[in-house]
């Protein structure tokens, strides 16, 4: 049996980027038969849905976010056997399968590309083209705009210059576009991930802008709650689907309408504010420590402002972002303790969980040294342009380590064996080389484990009401260690305690929660003295009683 439309609040998500998570074939990039192969450790995880990056037919340029054709599995993948062996599998397992959308842009090998580059082609208005560029920039570095030869104009791209942006104002397209998902819907996949859909809508005039990099003038644009909620009509409407939209650089009041609780858009948004904690002023590529006092405030606005409303999709980790033990937790003594504490602060919030693979194992950055060892366009193009722009090399390399999306996309890390388990060929990246210590056997057969932590915050989820309902409050606004929040139901209270550093603290705990239960902790008994409790580095403990 799979899950019903009513349970979906009570759910987690698993994300997966196939390139890095398992080959049985011995190839360097993972496959499809690899994610089939581990559908019994996904699913003695306790996870619902498998949310699985884009395999379509890809150049490859963006790891497969530049799709050649919607309707073909990347060879590199397998086959469309090999997919719809996978959805069985998964069903036989009560798994359900997301597929990734990406439909902001698509390939310039895609065929409609390829044609539309002729301006006599019906396909020339599926992009968008002006005979004059505006200043906007890509978000990969350099111009967004490009000039074709065969076209005579310039194209916009956000992203890769092969990664030219659709035109939503086309009916036709957007036609294409629904036929496309129902096609995946009716093969059985159970949800969509619709990659930065909130920037499909572009301000028509495309005006210079002044002041920035363009993207206010595409980002939560004009029309994208019109596109949505004709995507809702066309391919969601009397399905049991579960929909999240990435939203780049989006807005509270924006999103509350994306997934406002009349479901006429999506069921839930993710948004990347919380990220920016270690971007100083703006700048994600330098070097620097989290504001702590700014990631609370972060989440617990968004917390405060959808409840009731909307739904957060709430996570820490995707194949863009650094490991969180390494960004917010100490991935070096307390790794085990502080990335259970990371789990449980967000498993406690509202909103639907997202695992990105290896973070129920407390899978760290990799540490790589050299630039030869990276392989993604983003951390590729703004090396160059930062030493176009005098940059010192050991600069730059410093910001990259930090912040590279590579820091998520070395292999799955399963086993002691050679490449960590994950392929007998040598992988497209470097495993990290803390495998033979951080590895889904050993975290299996260890009961004191992250996974069996994350397993456990992921039960807690069905069986507490609370988790989905209760209402959330921030109850330590300025300490400089500790989060505490409650979850409030009529009937059940909820405290959730963390440190988010190495040196004890202590919490005087609300007179109500004083003889309350532990649901969860990551040391072995909580330090309590009536109503003190002490946090030691990197504690985490959740309270509950009813009332
Ligand atoms: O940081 P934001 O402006 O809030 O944007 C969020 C993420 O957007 C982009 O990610 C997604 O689209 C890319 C193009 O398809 C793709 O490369 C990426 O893998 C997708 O997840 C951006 O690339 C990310 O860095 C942002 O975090």
């Amino acid at each position: 049996m799979t899950l019903t439309t009513t349970d979906w609040r009570k759910s987690a998500v698993y994300q997966i980027y196939p390139k890095s998570f398992y080959s049985p074939e011995g190839k360097a990039t993972g496959t499809l038969r690899g994610v089939t192969e581990k559908l019994d450790y996904l699913a003695s995880l306790g996870i619902d849905y498998l949310w699985l990056t884009p395999v379509y037919a890809s150049p490859q340029n963006d790891n497969g976010y530049d799709v050649s054709n919607y309707y073909a599995i990347d060879p590199s993948y397998g086959t469309m056997q090999d997919f719809d062996d996978l959805l069985a599998e998964a069903t036989k397992r009560d798994l359900a399968v997301m597929m990734d959308i990406v439909v902001n842009h698509c390939s310039t090998e895609h065929d409609w590309f390829k044609q539309g580059r002729n301006p006599d082609s019906p396909y020339h208005d599926y992009f968008i083209w002006q005979d004059e560029p505006t200043n906007w920039q890509s978000k990969f570095g350099g111009p967004a705009w490009s000039f074709d030869e065969v076209a005579g104009k310039y194209y916009l791209h956000l992203f890769d210059q092969t990664q030219a942006d659709l035109n939503w104002e086309n009916p036709r397209l957007r036609e294409d576009i629904y036929q496309m998902m129902q096609f995946w819907r009716d093969k059985g996949v159970r949800g969509f991930r619709l990659d930065v859909i909130n920037l499909i809508s572009k301000d028509q005039s495309f005006p210079n802008d002044p002041t920035g990099d363009g993207r206010t003038f595409y980002t939560d644009g004009p029309r994208v709650h019109d596109y949505l909620q004709e995507m809702n009509q066309r391919v969601f409407e009397g399905h049991d689907l579960m929909t999240v939209g990435e939203m780049s650089s989006t807005t509270l009041n924006h999103c509350r309408q994306y997934s406002h609780v009349s479901e006429e858009e999506l069921k839930m948004t993710f948004n990347f504010h919380h990220l920016k904690v270690d971007y100083p002023d703006g700048q994600k590529w330098t070097a620097a420590p989290f504001d702590f006092l700014e990631l609370k405030r972060i989440m617990s606005d968004w917390q405060v402002g959808m409840q009731g409303k909307a739904w957060n999709a709430i996570f820490w980790c995707n194949h863009d972002q650094p490991r969180v033990v390494s960004r917010f937790g100490d991935d070096t003594i307390y790794r085990v303790e502080s990335a259970k504490m990371l789990a449980t602060t967000l498993h406690g919030l509202q909103g639907t969980p997202y695992i990105y693979q290896g973070e129920e194992i407390g899978m760290t950055n990799p540490d790589f040294t050299n630039l030869t060892d990276y392989r993604d366009v983003e951390t590729l193009n703004l090396y160059e342009e930062k030493i176009a722009q005098g940059e010192a090399p050991e600069q730059i390399l410093a910001a990259i380590r930090q912040k590279s999306r590579d820091n998520a996309r070395t292999p799955m890390q399963w086993d002691t064996t050679l490449h960590a388990g994950f392929s007998e060929a040598t992988p497209w990246i470097d495993v990290a080389p803390n495998y033979t210590d951080i590895n889904v056997k050993a975290a299996v057969a260890n009961p004191d484990s992250v996974f069996h932590h994350y397993k456990k915050l992921i039960q807690l989820r069905k069986q507490y009401d609370v988790l989905t309902n209760g209402m959330y409050r921030l109850l330590t606004p300025d300490d400089l260690s500790i989060w505490a929040y409650e979850r409030t139901t009529e009937d059940e209270q909820l405290l959730v305690l963390s440190n988010f550093y190495s040196s004890e603290t202590t919490f005087t705990l609300p007179e109500t929660m004083s003889d309350a239960d532990v649901l969860i902790q990551n040391y072995p008994d909580v330090a309590q003295d009536g109503r003190n409790v002490t946090l030691r580095p990197y504690e985490s403990v959740m309270f509950y009683r009813t009332t």
